[in-house]
């Protein structure tokens, strides 16, 4: 049978196959053999045993993984923001969206608590940017139908800085599933967003999702050893320039003939999004070559 592992503990892989039933599976002993450790996320052939449990036999290819958090397959991420209080820095939101650009993830921006506050320059900037960016509020609703239908039939792992209302908003499309999330932690006896521990949740929509920590462990550190070189490909709206630069092996921060600085110029790449990419670019220079990846 095939399914989706949605937890990990103890030595068991705790597999979606569909059906609203989890199988705990072991992992054959030549996994081990091989060095590969199946993920959160992993899409799996397993044999279901007696009793909900059962055997891995096979993970299937990935289609992109993080470290930290440990989690395969994921679709989309979700950037949860706001422009209210904790009003979000944008350079984060890009610093992430990198990172999951750079693995072949979308991702979508979601400006939360926009009952008090409508994020407008926020909503300017990654709407022109070409993201799907959607205005929400946990607290009355709004907005709420059209992230659920973002998400639908799609693995997600939803991200933000501290306070800007994750829970919330998973609580708004799914009542009931910080129950969930607490029933884990207390199983673990620890906190939350203090451990690389991932889990996916299955809504009722069909939707699957992670909830993930916040920006700061998002695999930022693996991240700075990217090469600099490969970091213009991680801002999508760049793409229609970076053959039109006047020099070849153009890095886009402040030579002459540049046309993604010329796009910043016209308005047509938001600046705020060129600051960020030059400031990741900064710092991955600093790299020395031999610690790259
Ligand atoms: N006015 C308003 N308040 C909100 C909204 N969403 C969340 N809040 C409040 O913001 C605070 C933080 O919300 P959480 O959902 O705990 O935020 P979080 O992102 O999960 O926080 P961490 O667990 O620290 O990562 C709580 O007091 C919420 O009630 C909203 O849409 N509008
Ligand atoms: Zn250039």
């Amino acid at each position: 049978m095939e399914g989706i592992i949605l937890k990990a503990l103890s030595g068991f892989y705790y597999v979606d196959d569909g059906s609203g039933r989890l199988t705990a599976c072991r992992g054959r002993g030549k996994f081990r053999h091989q060095k590969v450790s199946p993920l959160v996320g992993d899409r799996v052939e397993f044999t279901p045993l007696e009793k909900d449990s059962g055997i891995l036999d096979a993970i299937l290819p990935r289609k992109n993984e993080f470290q930290r958090p440990a989690v395969a397959n994921i679709d989309q991420l979700v950037v949860v923001a706001s422009g209210a209080i904790p009003v979000t820095d944008p350079f984060l939101i890009d610093r992430v969206v990198s990172i999951a650009q750079g693995r072949g993830c979308d991702s979508v921006i979601v400006l939360n608590k926009c009952d008090l506050d409508q994020a407008d320059a926020l909503y300017d900037t990654y709407t022109r940017a070409g993201f799907l960016t959607l205005r929400v509020s946990a607290e009355t609703g709004e907005g709420i139908e059209d992230l659920r239908a973002a998400i639908a039939g799609k693995v997600s792992a939803f991200t933000g800085n501290s306070g800007v209302g994750k829970s919330s908003i998973l609580n708004a499309l799914q009542p009931g599933f910080h129950i969930q999330v607490g029933e884990v932690s207390d199983k673990l006896g620890r906190g939350r967003h203090t451990t690389r521990h991932v889990e996916l949740f299955r809504l009722d929509n069909g939707a699957i999702v992670a909830d993930t920590p916040g920006f700061s462990s998002f695999d930022t550190e693996e991240m700075e050893l990217r090469a600099p070189e490969s970091l213009q490909y991680t801002f999508r709206e760049f793409a229609p320039y970076l053959e039109k630069c006047r020099f070849t092996g153009c890095a886009h921060v402040k030579e002459k003939g540049c046309a993604v600085l010329a796009a910043v110029k016209a308005g047509e790449i938001p600046a705020s999004r060129h600051a960020s990419y030059v400031r990741l670019y900064q710092q991955a220079k600093e790299v020395p070559q031999w610690q790259r990846k």
